[in-house]
């Protein structure tokens, strides 16, 4: 079997993290691992973790390291025959040297975004609460104007992406994200990426990933992943 790829990919609240993600995993057939969407699915399932993440994540905070490290690495850990892309983890140096230690990533996508742009996107960002799905005003709107595609149901606006929240948020962010990148610029696999679209950033991650990633092992992800 041709060699597993490992990625991470960075950027701040709004930066396009799960938007490119999906790309990846529709076009180079790597597994989208959100750890948002995750903790989501313990919350709904009432796993130990998902009874300690809640409280966190409805004051919009971040989850302690441990609970998040004891979450994700077993979840890696199941994905011994997948290639994968981790979306939201690692989130803190803490979180990383607990990655480092369970796997060697080949490549890190940071998203580099300008404020601003991340702001208006956020302003317009709704989501389908129990899938995780994520729509934009203007970007990319539900067919039924507040609706989820798929299920017809309702979609809400998260508190902390409103407008009062946000700049706190993203100064948070900043903070917090400055050791993990330098981390893995230290470690030479860190590529950055700056511009306020998604569509212009895109043709770069998808040229970087051709690149790594060996053609006949992209296809067979793709044949076991659909
Ligand atoms: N690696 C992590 N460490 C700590 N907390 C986390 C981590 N990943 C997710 N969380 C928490 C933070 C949030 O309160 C909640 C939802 O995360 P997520 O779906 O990534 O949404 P978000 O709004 O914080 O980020 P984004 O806007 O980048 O999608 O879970
Ligand atoms: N206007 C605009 N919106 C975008 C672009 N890329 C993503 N979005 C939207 O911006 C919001 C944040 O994107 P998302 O992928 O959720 O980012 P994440 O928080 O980093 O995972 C979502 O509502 C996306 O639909 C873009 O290039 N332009």
């Amino acid at each position: 079997m041709s060699k597993l790829f490992r990625a991470v990919i960075l950027g701040p609240p709004g930066s396009g993290k799960g938007t490119i993600s999906e790309r990846v995993a529709s076009i180079f057939g790597l597994q989208h691992l959100s750890s948002g969407d995750f903790l989501r699915q313990n919350i709904t399932a009432n796993t130990e973790a998902g009874i300690l993440a809640k409280a966190y994540i409805e004051k919009g905070a971040l989850v302690p390291d441990h609970v998040m490290t004891r979450l994700m690495l077993p979840r890696l850990e199941e994905m011994t025959r997948h290639s994968w892309l981790l979306d939201g983890f690692p989130r803190t140096l803490a979180q990383a040297e607990a990655l480092n230690s369970a796997c060697d990533l080949d490549v890190v996508i940071s998203l580099n975004i300008p404020l601003e742009t991340l702001k208006e996107r956020l302003r317009h960002r709704w989501i389908h609460p129990a899938s995780g799905r994520v729509y934009n005003m203007c970007f990319n709107p539900p067919r039924v104007q507040g609706v989820d595609d798929i299920t017809g149901e309702p979609l809400i606006q998260h508190e902390d992406d409103k407008p009062e929240a946000l700049v706190a948020r993203l100064r948070h962010y900043k903070d917090v994200a400055k050791p993990v990148i330098d981390l893995y610029r230290a470690k030479g696999i860190l590529h950055m990426f700056s511009d306020t679209e998604t569509d212009r950033i895109w043709p770069y991650v998808s040229s970087l990933l051709s690149a790594k990633i060996p053609t006949d092992h992209a296809d067979a992800q793709r044949a076991t992943t659909h």
